[in-house]
Parts: structure tokens; sequence; C-alpha cells
């Protein structure tokens, strides 16, 4: 039986639910979600209160659509790298599975579809940050960057901070200094959230050849960049009430989560498991976005 005959049985004994499930896992769910729930907390920044009930359903169905879409093409895109990496064995299997020309037009549709719904019901501003913010995660990241620097981890995360600006520009046209600082937060936390991964993946990325920090200088400079950004994080995340519209609550709230995120780092970096502090910068993240929704939302 050849290869096209396997994957023709595989196809055709495939249930629904497993298609269902394989999309899943090529569409990054839980980053999809963090991505809409960085984009309300933009909105609540903006407008400093809990925004009106249309402008937050267009701007995060936009936002749900395109971040799922650029997550399909960033799963096409790094579809061969994939192979090689046993933290993604499922996502490759998926793909297989799914087929690359049905994964591309999902991909497609979605991506078209937020750009159509931010275009027709919301301000201009929203279309073209979504559109940058695709076309860097998609194109500029995943296929240029991802797999010629290391510096991808910095750069990539002007695309993963974007959704907060398009979430400030949905509910107002006007430049939000507030949800700016958020973004600057983003900025901060995404190197760290991604290093500790990748300290605990290393020989996956040996394998995929991506030239990911731990593997381009070593793992105790990795350690080194892990809790020098963190140490930028917390400042910068204590910034939205010393200069922006957060109460001393939420300020509280933010120092213990960065102490949390930081303790947690401290501890498992000297050799160890990265993966429970990779689990924590996520929940660390979660938890600060919510902190700041139910601080504006009942000030
Ligand atoms: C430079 C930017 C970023 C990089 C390199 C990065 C990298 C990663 C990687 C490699 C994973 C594991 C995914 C998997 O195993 O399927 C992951 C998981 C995750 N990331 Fe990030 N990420 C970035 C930005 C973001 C942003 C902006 C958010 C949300 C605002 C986010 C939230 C999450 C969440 C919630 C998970 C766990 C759920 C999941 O595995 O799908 N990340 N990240
Ligand atoms: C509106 C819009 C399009 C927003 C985009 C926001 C977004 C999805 C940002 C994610 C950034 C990112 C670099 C994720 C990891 O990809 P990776 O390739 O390093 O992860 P992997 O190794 O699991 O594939």
């Amino acid at each position: 039986m050849t290869a096209l005959d396997t994957r023709a049985a595989a196809k055709k004994r495939s249930h629904p639910y497993q298609v269902c499930r394989a999309f899943l896992l090529l569409a990054k769910p839980g980053i999809v979600l963090a991505v809409v729930l960085s984009g309300y907390a933009g909105m609540v920044l903006a407008g400093d209160r809990l925004p009106d009930p249309l402008p937050a359903l267009y701007g995060s169905t936009s936002l749900l659509l395109t971040a799922l879409g650029a997550a399909l093409f960033n799963s096409l895109g790094d579809r061969r790298r994939d192979r090689s990496m046993q933290r993604l064995a499922q996502r490759s299997a998926a793909l297989q599975l799914v087929g690359v020309p049905t994964v591309a037009a999902a991909a497609v549709t979605a991506c078209c579809a937020g750009l159509v719904l931010a275009w027709q019901t919301l301000d201009p501003q929203v279309t073209l940050l979504v559109l940058v913010a695709v076309v860097s995660y998609a194109l500029l990241y995943t296929r240029l960057l991802k797999p010629a620097s290391h510096w991808a981890a910095v750069l990539g995360g002007i695309p993963g901070a974007l959704p907060v600006l398009i979430g400030s520009a949905a509910v107002s046209p006007d430049f939000s200094p507030a949800a700016f600082w958020l973004f600057l937060v983003l900025l901060c936390w995404q190197p760290p959230h991604f290093w500790l991964l990748a300290l605990a993946h290393l020989s996956d990325y040996r394998s995929a050849k991506i030239p990911v920090l731990p593997l381009v200088t070593s793992s105790a400079v990795t350690r080194c960049a892990i809790l020098a950004a963190i140490l930028a994080l917390i400042p910068t995340s204590l910034g939205l009430c010393w200069f922006g519209p957060c109460s001393l609550g939420y300020g509280a709230g933010a120092a213990v989560l960065g102490a949390w995120f930081l303790a947690t780092a401290k501890k498992r970096l000297p050799g160890g498991d990265t993966r429970p502090a990779f689990a924590v910068s996520i929940l660390y993240l979660v938890c600060l976005l919510t902190l700041i929704i139910v601080d504006r939302a009942f000030p």
C-alpha cells in the first residue's frame, strides 16, 4: 500500500470527532483564547471601564478568527520542522489527518472572516492592526525569523502583544497610554515565557535546527536572560498603577504575581525541569489580565 493510499485510508477512517480534535491541535486554542483575553484587557484599559457589548463582541470575534487563522498558518509553515520535534508529534499527525490544503483553506477563511468583520464593524485602524498582526506572525515570524534568529522570541512578541492595541482601537480610535503600557508588559512577558519552554525541549529545537537562545548562546545565558526579563516585567506591570488608571489593589496583586513568577523561575532554573515555570508564566498572564479587567470594571 503506498503512502498516498495509507493517507487516503486514514482520512476515510477518520471520524468527524478526530478531524475536529486535529483542527484544535493545529489552531493552538490556549494561545488564541489568551490572545482574545489580552485584547479584551486592552478594551477595558482604553475605555477605563467595561466596553460596550457590540464593539467588544466584534473586536473579540475578529481577534479569535484571525489569531486562529494565523496559528493555522504557523502550523503549516512549521510543518517540516515540527516533524523532528517530539513535543509536536501530535500536531504533525493532526496535519497529516486533515491535510495541508484543508488547513490552508481554513486558515485563509478564518483570517479573511476576521478582517472583513473588523472592516465592516470597527474603526479602520483595527483592520490595519489585525492585518499587521497576521502578516507579522504567520509570515515574518514563522517563515523568516523563527528559522533564522534567536531574536524571534523577542520580535515575535510584537504580533503577540498587538492584540492589546487591537482591543484598544476597537473601543476608541484615540491612542491609549494605558493600553500601550500593557503592550509593553506583554513584550516583557513573552521572551521568558518561551525561553522556559525552549530550555525544557532543547533537544527538540536542536533536531529541528531552530536557533533558540540556549542553543545559540548557552543555558546559563538563557537563565540570566529569563530572570532579567522577569525583573523588567514586574516594574513594567506596576507601571499600570504608577502612570496608568489601575488601583493600588491591582498594584499589590501584580507584585504578588510577579514575585511568584520570579520565585518559580529562580527555583527551577539551575538546570531543573522548567516546564512548571513555563506553566506559571501562563497562569501569571491570565491572572494579570483578569486582575486588570476586574480592577477597571469595578473601580
Ligand atoms: C514570542 C511570542 C511567543 C512564543 C515564542 C510562544 C511560544 C509558545 C509555545 C512554543 C507554546 C507551546 C505550544 C504547544 O506546545 O502547542 C506556547 C504555549 C502557550 N502560549 Fe505562548 N508564545 C508566545 C506568545 C504568547 C502570547 C502572546 C500568548 C497569549 C497572550 C501566549 C499564551 C500561551 C498559552 C496560553 C499557551 C499554553 C496553551 C497552548 O499550549 O496552546 N503565548 N507558547
Ligand atoms: C490577531 C493576531 C493574528 C494575533 C497573533 C497573536 C499570536 C497568535 C501570537 C503568538 C506568538 C507566537 C510567536 C506563538 C508561538 O509560535 P511558535 O511557532 O513559536 O509555537 P510552536 O513551537 O508551538 O509552533
